[in-house]
C-alpha cells in the first residue's frame, strides 16, 4: 500500500496484556516522513508502542487510522530494527538484508538498482567484510548494524528501530548516528526510534516523544529545532544550544 502524504493518527489508545494495562490514553499523530525519538523511563511502554504499531500486539481500545481508514499493519511494509536484533541464524549478514528488500519489492524482478542499494547499505553500515558471516560469528555491535541494515532495506512506509545502537562503543554509535541519518534520508520514511539516550534523541529527533507512568503514556511531544539531517553531529554536539536542549529533557525525564 502506497501513503499519499497521509500521518498515522493513533486516538485513545490502550493495550493491556494478560488484564495488565501497559499502555493507556495514548494519543498522537506521526506525519508522514518524520524521525521520532522515543525516550522515556524502563517499562513506561515505549516497545509495547512499536510492537502495536507493526502488528505485533492487538490493540485493547482505541483506534489507529491513516487519513480515513483504519491503519492495519499488516497491509503496510514495515521495516523493524528490534532489541535482540532478529537475525535468523541460518542467514548470513548479505543473505539477511537481500531478502529484506527482496520481499518488501513483491514481486518485482531483482534488479542492478537493488544490488547498488545494498551495496551502499553495506558500505554505509561498515558490514561489507562480514557479508558471509552467519550471526554467531559476529558481535553484538556488528548484528545490530546489519539489522539496521536490513530495515534500511526494506522499501518501507515505516521504520521502527527499537535501540538501535545500544551495542556499540561510543565512537561507533557517533559514527553510525551520522550514517543512519544520511542513509536514512535516501528514502525518507515515517521513523520511530527507541532511545534510552538523551543526547541521540536530540541528535537523531526531528520531534521528540516522552512517555512516562505505568501504564504509560506520551506525556509530551517536543519539536526539535536542532535536527538537521544534513549537519555534522560532531559539531552539533558541542553547541550550546545542545547543551541547553539536553539539559531540559533531562529534566523532563526526572
Ligand atoms: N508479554 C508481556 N507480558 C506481561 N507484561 C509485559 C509483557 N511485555 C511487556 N510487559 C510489561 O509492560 C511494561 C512495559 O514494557 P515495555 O517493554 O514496553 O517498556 P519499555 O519502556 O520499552 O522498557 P525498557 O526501556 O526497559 O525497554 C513493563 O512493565 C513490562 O513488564
Amino acid at each position: 500500500m502506497t501513503l499519499l502524504n497521509k500521518n498515522l493518527d493513533l486516538q485513545k489508545i490502550s493495550v493491556e496484556i494478560g488484564g495488565k494495562p501497559i499502555l493507556a490514553e495514548i494519543n498522537a499523530s506521526f506525519e508522514e516522513g518524520t524521525i521520532y525519538t522515543i525516550v522515556g523511563q524502563s517499562g513506561t511502554g515505549k516497545t509495547t508502542l512499536l510492537k502495536l504499531i507493526s502488528g505485533l500486539l492487538p490493540l485493547s481500545a482505541g483506534t489507529m487510522m491513516i487519513g480515513d481508514i483504519t491503519f492495519q499493519p499488516e497491509q503496510h511494509m514495515i521495516g523493524i530494527v528490534p532489541q535482540n536484533y532478529g537475525l535468523l541464524p541460518w542467514q548470513t549478514a548479505g543473505q539477511a538484508v537481500r531478502a529484506a528488500r527482496k520481499i518488501s519489492q513483491k514481486k518485482k524482478a531483482w534488479s542492478e538498482t537493488d544490488d547498488t542499494i545494498v551495496s551502499q547499505l553495506f558500505e554505509d553500515m561498515a558490514i561489507t567484510a562480514i557479508q558471509d558471516k552467519f550471526p554467531n560469528q559476529m558481535s553484538g555491535g556488528q548484528q545490530q548494524r546489519v539489522s539496521i541494515a536490513r530495515g534500511l532495506a526494506t522499501d518501507s512506509d515505516f521504520l521502527l528501530l527499537d535501540e538501535p545502537f545500544s551495542a556499540l562503543d561510543a565512537f561507533s554509535r557517533e559514527q553510525a548516528q551520522q550514517l543512519f541519518l544520511r542513509t536514512w534520508q535516501k528514502k525518507v520514511r515515517t521513523t520511530l526510534f527507541i532511545t534510552h539516550d538523551v543526547d541521540e534523541a536530540i541528535l537523531m529527533g526531528q520531534k521528540i516523544i516522552v512517555m512516562a507512568g505505568q501504564p504509560g503514556t506520551i506525556t509530551k511531544v517536543i519539536d526539535n529545532p536542532l535536527f538537521d539531517a544534513n549537519q555534522d553531529l560532531t559539531t552539533l554536539r558541542e553547541k550550546p544550544d545542545f547543551y541547553q536542549m539536553v539539559h531540559s529533557l533531562r529534566k523532563e525525564l526526572n
